[in-house]
């Protein structure tokens, strides 16, 4: 008798094992090669040479991260491939994701949104990390609702209200950094920019609540004491380090059902953050602060307005402060671009000394011409949402004649365009004077027919989900990097200025060490 058992038991697990195996490899490699076989025979979809199982398209990113370089880097070096194609059928891991590359495809998928194309909450990494919040709905008349809302709270109008509080911050971070000798840039920007939001979010009377540590428990099982603004960095990257573990996609039940580490102890983590805001939220008696309005925005339950909030927080504060390193590190490698921005400023009397209250504004701000130009390089040569955000075919489509079924993920690629030889003349170079069209270098452009179009510049996405910061953001880094140039010296190492492929966008290892002093 127990000899049958033994033998019923192993043949059991031999034959689970083999079904085991069999969806293994159904999900790892047929189904992606089948994917990629269906798209194989347009030639206007890219599909790059070899099949990489498991990681898929994602050896790019491996590769330049093994070279030390931003692992969207990639991107950049592809552009002239990229350029021929309209679509990329790609593997993100295992994955199957179209990517929108051309013009043309952009401005079909921008036509069909909403009805055809939209948001889709995969249930996945940083969709989980803000699961309640706007950015996973899809476009209906609530979400956009919100959007608006969002809009006009965040909006250039309102946000230039903050411009004086972010000089102060400036002038704070400043005396940090003198003191340091070598400093760690990120970690000031960050510092800078998050301390703004928070202002801006909370009020003035919860001061200590925000300024104080959480616990935070590691990886390794160990509770460290952080404040909020590492608390939303680390959170963002391990929700975006769940969607690289193969759990998420082999066992997704066990993840979507925070069973094991690490989604298990990330939803701790968050649970602490959200019940820090909450705190922070209901003992504020500012009644006028912009985390008020979201948090009690009428019709929204409260974890709605919880994530609002949070996704403003997120969404606004790492983003700037590396763009601001970008613009920074650029200044600092093409330093003929440096002194024509030190002469603009001076120009407009964003000098050191100059009477702060008075001078730091949005009409003066927005008089600095070459600070525009600057900025909106900075955005072109460096993408720091690389991975902008999942939308998914929510019936059969074709775009660029291409049919794409529904159900398919589609996302739009915000980089290589930004390095197209047919857009840009020589796109590699920082050259702010590209984007005045009074400058020699936009005339040359212009006669080699490249000459921007309104879906050339894509770091803020397209169609009625790109992002609602854009105003804010660009204000933000036009006001610091207006502080920052006209009261400091600074300088990266030789060796980063030298290399290729540094990059701040968010997920990337570079943390710049950088020596400042103050003019
Ligand atoms: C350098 C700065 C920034 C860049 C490059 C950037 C870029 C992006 C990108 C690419 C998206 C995805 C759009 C899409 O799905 O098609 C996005 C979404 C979003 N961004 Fe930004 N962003 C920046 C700053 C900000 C700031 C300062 C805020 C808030 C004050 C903000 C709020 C948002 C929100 C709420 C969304 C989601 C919109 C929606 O789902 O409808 N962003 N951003």
């Amino acid at each position: 008798m127990f000899e049958d058992l033994f033998y019923g038991l192993a043949k059991g697990t031999v034959v689970f094992f083999l079904v085991f195996v069999a969806y293994l490899i159904n999900l790892l490699i047929l189904q992606p090669l089948k994917f990629r076989k269906k798209f194989s025979k347009y030639s206007n979809v890219y599909i790059s040479e070899k099949f990489n199982p498991l990681v898929g398209d994602m050896n790019h990113e491996v590769q330049c991260v093994n070279e030390g370089k931003v692992h969207y880097a990639h991107y950049a070096k592809r552009a002239h491939i990229l350029a021929k194609y309209d679509l990329q059928a790609k593997l993100e891991g295992i994955e199957p994701v179209i990517m929108i590359i051309s013009d043309k495809a952009c401005k079909q998928f921008c036509s069909f949104m909403p009805r055809s194309i939209d948001r889709i909450n995969a249930e996945k990494g940083i969709n989980v990390l803000l699961q309640h919040s706007l950015i996973v709905d899809r476009s209906d008349k609530r979400t956009m609702a919100r959007r608006k809302n969002f809009s006009s709270w965040i909006g250039l109008n309102s946000a230039s209200k903050y411009i004086p509080r972010t000089v102060g911050f400036c002038q704070d971070m400043l005396e940090a950094m003198t003191t340091e000798g070598k400093t760690d840039l990120l970690k000031h920007l960050n510092k800078l920019t998050f301390d703004v939001f928070t202002k801006i979010l909370f009020g003035n009377d919860v001061d200590t609540l925000v300024a104080r540590l959480y616990p935070y428990e590691n990886p390794d099982g160990q509770i460290e004491e952080i404040g909020l603004g590492e608390y939303v960095i680390r959170l963002a990257a391990r929700y975006a380090d769940q969607l690289y573990n193969p759990v998420t996609f082999i066992f997704p039940f066990f993840a979507k059902r925070k069973l094991m580490n690490p989604y298990k102890r990330d939803n701790r983590n968050l649970q602490t953050f959200r019940a820090a805001l909450r705190n922070i939220i209901s003992t504020s008696k500012d009644e006028n602060t912009i985390g008020k309005k979201f948090y009690y925005s009428p019709g929204l339950s409260e974890d709605e307005g919880l994530d609002d909030l949070f996704l403003v927080m997120g969404a606004g504060s790492e983003t700037t402060a590396h763009s601001m390193a970008s613009c920074l590190y650029y200044l600092n490698k093409y330093p003929e671009c440096h002194e024509k921005l030190i002469k603009d400023l001076t120009r407009c009397g964003f000098t050191k000394g100059c009477d702060y209250e008075k001078q730091y504004n949005l009409d003066n701000i927005q008089e600095c011409s070459y600070l525009n130009y600057v900025v909106k390089e900075t955005f072109r040569m460096d993408s720091v949402v690389p991975g902008g955000s999942e939308y998914g075919a929510s019936e059969d489509i074709e775009i660029c004649g291409v049919p794409i079924p529904k159900g398919t993920k589609v996302k739009l690629d915000l980089i290589s365009n930004h390095f197209s030889d047919d857009k840009w003349l020589e796109p590699f170079e920082f050259v702010p004077e590209r984007h005045d069209i009074e400058s020699d270098f936009y005339e040359r452009s212009r006669k080699a027919g490249k000459v921007e179009d309104a879906y050339s510049r894509r770091a803020f996405s397209h169609g009625q989900r790109n992002c609602p910061g854009q105003s804010f953001a660009n204000m933000q880094l036009k006001v610091v990097m207006a502080f920052l140039v006209s009261h400091m010296n600074f300088k990266f190492d030789k060796e980063d200025l030298e290399k290729d492929g540094i990059g701040f966008g968010l997920g990337s290892q570079f943390k710049p060490q950088v020596n400042v002093s103050k003019i």
